[in-house]
């Protein structure tokens, strides 16, 4: 949990920042694409590939292809200015 927080935080300083040379920068910048655009684009992306892994039902795949949807569902919460701990709340909510 430490470990998503960490990159969360550094998602946040990426998107603010937009060092040279940033994935997150260049995804989060609109262009001739709208960074919105972009970023769901991915997200399609990785969960199509998440999806065929978990056919195929190779685990470190499974792993890799989770890291990478998860990775671009917190770029687009902190583009969207929800905050990881807005969306652990969420989950407490509804735990029961
Ligand atoms: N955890 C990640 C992470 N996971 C996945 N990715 C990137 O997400 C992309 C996944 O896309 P694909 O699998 O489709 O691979 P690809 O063909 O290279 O895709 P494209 O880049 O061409 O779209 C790759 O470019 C990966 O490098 C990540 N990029 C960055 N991070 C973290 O984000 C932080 C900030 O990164 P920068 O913005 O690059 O400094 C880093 O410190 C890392 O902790």
């Amino acid at each position: 949990m430490n470990m998503l927080y960490e990159v969360f935080n550094i998602i946040k300083e990426r998107i603010k920042e937009k060092p040279e040379g940033s994935y997150v920068a260049k995804l989060t910048t609109d262009d001739e694409k709208k960074a919105i655009n972009k970023i769901c684009e991915k997200i399609g992306e990785e969960a199509a590939e998440l999806i065929l892994a978990a056919k195929d039902n190779i685990k470190e795949e499974i792993i890799k292809e989770s890291a990478d949807l998860i990775f671009h569902v917190m770029v687009l919460l902190a583009y969207s200015g929800v905050d990881l701990d807005e969306l652990i709340k969420e989950f407490e909510r509804r735990r029961k």
